[in-house]
């Protein structure tokens, strides 16, 4: 029967044979107790060997990388060398689906690269891949819906079979529609992010707090109440190359998509707002020390592609500050990107606070609220915290000595107190 058993290539053989070991290659709540399932089953194999894994099977599933090229544009290497390969590999008809986030019209180009390499009949789909990291496992196995781009009915019923048991909310479409649908989908969703950081950009000047306004909208059915965070700005592996490419794609049929724009200028500005309130709370960063609480782009997870810390970091080091810095997961993938003799290294959320004269909070990890507000005020030079990802509440702060800059919400600024420890601890 369809989708019984899934063999997984990769052609890093470091990635193959770690899966081979048991061990999974990246963080993911969930991923590593769902593959042993699987794997002890014996629905679940790991090769490097395409050839082998395409030619027993009915359905080939297409989900390498589409990082960005450095106009912005999808870099599609990766997908038609993977096309290529499904090619020559063909024994007979099978179902190739398109699951990374490739521009409109790329299943067509996949099509034709692949009629012109095999004489044995195919269909082609594309069915977009909706999951979150951090969140990968639930969002898989409980989508909020499938969409199924094709345009051969037997390759859309083929492709329905296969999904039924994980949604009832399947969407069946014509390709384009379906590749387009990843991308607004995408664009829409950083859309909400820009929207709601410049709503709390204003309520810092204005004196509302963002989080009660994000609440009050989200009580609109029609807003919904989600993705209505205000932050540091989004980033990861997804958004900030997909925004990129779909400015692309309407540029390449001469469409400006001014409002996209403005979303990705929106959020390549909001991170350095860390920078702007820890020169406001401190004034001069040469010489500071200043503590860094997550690196990852997100919780539960440790990728770090894309991810504001880079920048913040990257901002702080050319002001001559010190860094001491800790995420629970992250770090070892984080130095693979910038790495300086000016970043201590933490072992512990406590351990990087030590000593520092702010505190900044980029990742909202649920450990960092396990250390109280007066144990960190022990262990800190100064008691000012940036809180990038507005995870304390004023009652907290209140309670505490802090010095508090948040997103979009009146500061609450204790700055006698930390003058008065100023002169205890010149
Ligand atoms: N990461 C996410 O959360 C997410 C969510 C939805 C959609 N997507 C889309 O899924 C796609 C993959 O994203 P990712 O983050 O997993 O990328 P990734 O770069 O982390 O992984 C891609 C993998 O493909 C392998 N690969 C490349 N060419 C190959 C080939 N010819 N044969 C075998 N293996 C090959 C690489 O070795 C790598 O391990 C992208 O298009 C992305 O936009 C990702
Ligand atoms: O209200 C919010 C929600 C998210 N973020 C930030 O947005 C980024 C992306 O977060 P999230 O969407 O949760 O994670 P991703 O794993 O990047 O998932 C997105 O990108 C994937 C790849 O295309 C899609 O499959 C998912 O549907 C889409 O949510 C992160 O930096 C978050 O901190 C905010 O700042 N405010």
């Amino acid at each position: 029967a369809l989708g019984n058993t899934v063999v997984c290539v990769d052609q890093n053989e470091d990635k193959i044979s770690q899966l081979h070991e048991g061990k999974v290659p990246i963080y993911e709540p969930g991923l590593k107790g769902l593959i042993q399932d699987n794997v002890e089953q014996g629905r679940l194999t790991f090769t490097t060997d395409t050839a082998s894994a395409v030619e027993g099977a009915e359905i080939v599933i297409l989900a390498v990388g589409t990082p960005s090229l450095p106009g912005g544009e999808a870099n599609l290497s990766y997908i038609e060398g993977a096309a290529r390969e499904v090619a020559d590999a063909m024994n007979g008809y099978k179902v190739i689906v398109t699951k990374s986030t490739v521009p409109v019209g790329t299943n067509d180009r996949i099509h034709s690269l692949i009629a012109s390499r095999t004489s044995y009949s195919f269909g082609v789909a594309s069915v977009p891949e909706f999951l979150r990291e951090g969140s990968a496992v639930a969002d898989t196995l409980q989508p909020d819906r499938i969409v199924i781009g094709a345009s051969d009915p037997h390759v859309a019923a083929v492709l329905c079979t296969l999904h039924e048991p994980l949604t009832t909310n399947i969407l069946t479409t014509d390709i384009r529609s379906a590749e387009m649908i990843k991308y607004a989908s995408n664009a829409f969703l950083a859309t909400k992010i820009s929207f709601i950081n410049e709503i709390a950009n204003i309520c810092e000047k204005v004196g509302a707090d963002v989080t009660r306004v994000a609440h009050g909208m989200g009580l609109d059915q029609r807003i919904g109440s989600s993705f209505l965070s205000a932050g540091i700005g989004y980033g990861g592996s997804c958004f900030p190359k997909d925004t990129q490419a779909l400015i692309q794609i309407a540029g390449n049929v001469d469409y400006e998509f001014k409002l996209l724009k403005s979303v990705v200028e929106v959020n390549q500005g909001q991170r350095f707002n860390v920078l702007r309130k820890l020169e406001e709370a401190l004034g001069d960063l040469e010489g500071a020390t200043i503590g860094i609480w997550g690196l990852a782009f997100k919780p539960n997870t440790d990728d770090v592609r894309d991810a504001p810390a880079l920048d913040i970091m990257q901002s702080l080091l050319e002001a001559g500050a010190q860094i001491r810095a800790y995420d629970p997961v992250a770090t070892a993938n984080f130095r693979r990107l910038l790495d300086s003799s000016e970043v201590t290294w933490a072992d512990s959320a406590r351990e990087a606070a030590e000593g520092c004269d702010a505190l900044c909070l980029l990742t909202e990890w649920e450990e960092f609220g396990e250390v109280g507000l007066g144990e960190l005020n022990e262990l800190m030079k100064y008691p000012i915290m940036i809180d990038g990802r507005n995870v304390y509440s004023e009652e907290q702060i209140r309670q505490s000595a802090f010095a508090y800059y948040s997103v979009g919400r009146p500061q609450m600024n204790n700055m006698d107190m930390v003058r008065q420890r100023s002169v205890m601890n010149p």
